[in-house]
């Protein structure tokens, strides 16, 4: 089967964009293991199914690199809307999005008849470990120490905030996210048993006031460029911590790929701003093996 796909990205965190307005894709999370791969596929951190919904404008289906599926996607939202609006599949400027993670709205801001930039309308960040989810003895887990096992079986304490912006975030603060270890430290909280359904993890470094970065080891892809749900879940927990930002104002929340832009509002409702960029379209030739596991 052939599959035609958009590749898209926001912010260097980039899918390949189907759409299934006529068709779901079959085994779409295989799919998504087979064209993420960097050098024997397309190259990217996931693919995103764009569906009809009878709830909203559109539904979102996204499946990371690693074929799981996942329930939000801040940086898919925004390349969506850029994406039925580009190619005219709507004609409105602020469309709604369903997703595992509820229903969204993003706003887009056009320039010669293109999307440059969306905003999304999040959702409210939630603290509440149950809800995380995470297994830990108290009601929240905000700016705790919090034990994972090592490679040699050994403890090791990281202080952190589990967020959850409808996926799971564990937000620690660094000195420096250069020589951060998100790779070694993101890989063992990402699968600890204290996330049951594992974890998104950033690593946080303070600018100034307005402005911090981080880098992000995502659960199922492992570090990608940036992470909008991410990028909400560090701008909540700054705010909250009165490390960085205003309420009710964007706070600069810089990622690897390229600068996203977080409100904390009322009622910790999160805002995400930020760009939308298509590279290329093309046409790849699917092994029937993969469609065929479908069937079984
Ligand atoms: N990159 C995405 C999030 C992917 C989430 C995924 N890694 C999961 O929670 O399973 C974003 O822009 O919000």
């Amino acid at each position: 089967m052939k599959m035609k796909f958009t590749k898209m990205h926001g912010c260097g965190n980039d899918y390949v964009y189907v759409d299934c307005m006529d068709r779901m894709l079959p085994n779409p999370g295989k799919i998504s293991e087979f064209v993420s791969r960097r050098r024997f596929g397309i190259g990217s951190d996931g693919l995103i199914c764009i569906c009809p919904s009878d709830k909203a404008d559109f539904r979102m289906r996204m499946f990371n690199a690693d074929a799981s599926e996942g329930k939000m996607c801040g940086n898919g939202s925004r390349c969506i809307a850029k994406y039925v609006y580009d190619k005219g599949l709507t004609r409105k400027d602020t469309i709604t999005l369903e997703t595992l993670g509820g229903i969204k709205t993003i706003h887009m801001t056009v320039e010669q008849g293109k999307v440059v930039l969306a905003e999304v309308d999040m959702g409210q960040a939630v603290v509440r470990t149950a809800d995380v989810p995470m297994d830990w003895p108290e009601e929240t887990c905000v700016d705790q120490p919090v034990v994972f096992a090592g490679p040699d079986g050994k403890g090791f304490t990281v202080r952190g905030t589990a967020v959850s912006m409808g996926n799971p975030h564990f937000v620690t603060f660094v000195e420096d996210v250069e020589t951060a270890p998100v790779e070694a430290v993101g890989r063992i909280i990402e699968t600890s048993p204290v996330f049951p359904e594992r974890t998104n993890v950033e690593f946080v470094q303070i600018v100034d006031e307005n402005h911090v970065k981080f880098r992000v080891w995502e659960r199922g892809s492992g570090e990608t460029w940036a992470c909008g749900t991410g990028a909400c879940a560090v701008g909540y927990t700054c705010v909250t911590l009165g490390k960085a930002g205003k309420r009710g104002e964007f706070l600069k929340v810089e990622a690897k790929g390229g600068m996203l832009q977080v409100r904390t509002g009322e009622g910790d409702a999160m805002t995400l701003k930020g760009p939308a960029t298509t590279v290329y379209e093309g046409e790849i030739e699917l092994p029937e093996e993969l469609l065929e596991e479908s069937l079984k």
